[in-house]
């Protein structure tokens, strides 16, 4: 019931092998046209219903930036359980290519229930796809979404709201911190119904010597006009 056969082709779409290549060169890479205008409106629309949700977070009170954002209650809504377990199975590959260069001995199934059943014995049971609002102000500090020992090294954001017309501003921003070396950041330009796949916390680059470790961070810039909501798809559960 989850699977929404419209995904398949438009992730299809997108040059598959160059989407991969961007992600293991930069740590990050754009699936566009993911979803339609409409479904962007229909997922922004179930910020404001009642129900669906398992907790309501206010970023200020937190230290988190400004801006405020949803986790799903389960079931998630059928778009998003759809999109989790279609971008999951096509990530796979890289991720475990990645824990093999970094020296780490978990690898991923290829199924995302089968992996969620690895999360759920370690005790990560919540569910961590989110909706986040941002309105003229709010940006949302650079961070890494790790929610326990279980760790899916890529995760995916939507873009829901059009930046022609719905907001200016609040770019997604990512940066890298190689060992020894200044940070570098990098600004991805997302069009509305654009997913940016990126690298949660560590990755591997090539060395001289081998494969070293880049920390990534993410994270949003100030909203400077308008109202800019995006979808977050993590793959691992939380704790
Ligand atoms: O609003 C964004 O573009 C970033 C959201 C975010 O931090 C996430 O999806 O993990
Ligand atoms: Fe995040």
């Amino acid at each position: 019931m989850s699977k929404n056969s419209a995904l398949a082709p438009r992730i299809a779409a997108n040059d598959i092998d160059t989407f991969l290549h961007n992600l293991d060169e930069m740590g990050s890479a754009v699936l566009s046209g993911i979803l339609t205008p409409p479904e962007c409106r229909a997922v922004t629309a179930l910020y404001d219903q009642g129900t669906g949700f398992r907790s309501h977070i206010r970023m200020q009170r937190h230290g988190f930036g400004k801006g405020e954002y949803k986790y799903f209650a389960y079931p998630l809504p059928p778009l998003v359980q759809a999109l989790r377990e279609m971008i999951y199975p096509l990530l796979v590959p890289t991720a475990n290519a990645w824990q093999e260069h970094m020296g780490l001995e978990t690898q991923f199934p290829v199924a995302h229930k089968d992996y969620l059943e690895l999360c759920a014995k370690a005790g990560q049971t919540k569910p961590t796809p989110l909706l986040l609002r941002y309105g003229p102000g709010d940006y949302n500090c650079l961070h890494q979404d790790v929610y326990g020992e279980m760790l899916f090294p890529l995760q995916a954001a939507v873009l829901l709201s059009d930046p022609e017309t719905d907001f200016s501003g609040g770019e997604f921003v990512l940066t890298e911190q190689r060992p020894r070396m200044q940070s570098r950041a990098e600004v991805v330009s997302l069009q509305q119904g654009d997913a940016v796949v990126f690298s949660v916390r560590n990755r591997p680059a090539r060395g001289t010597r081998g494969f070293y470790r880049v920390n990534m961070r993410h994270g949003v810039s100030r909203v400077r006009e308008g109202s800019r909501h995006t979808l977050g798809v993590i793959f691992h559960d939380a704790a």
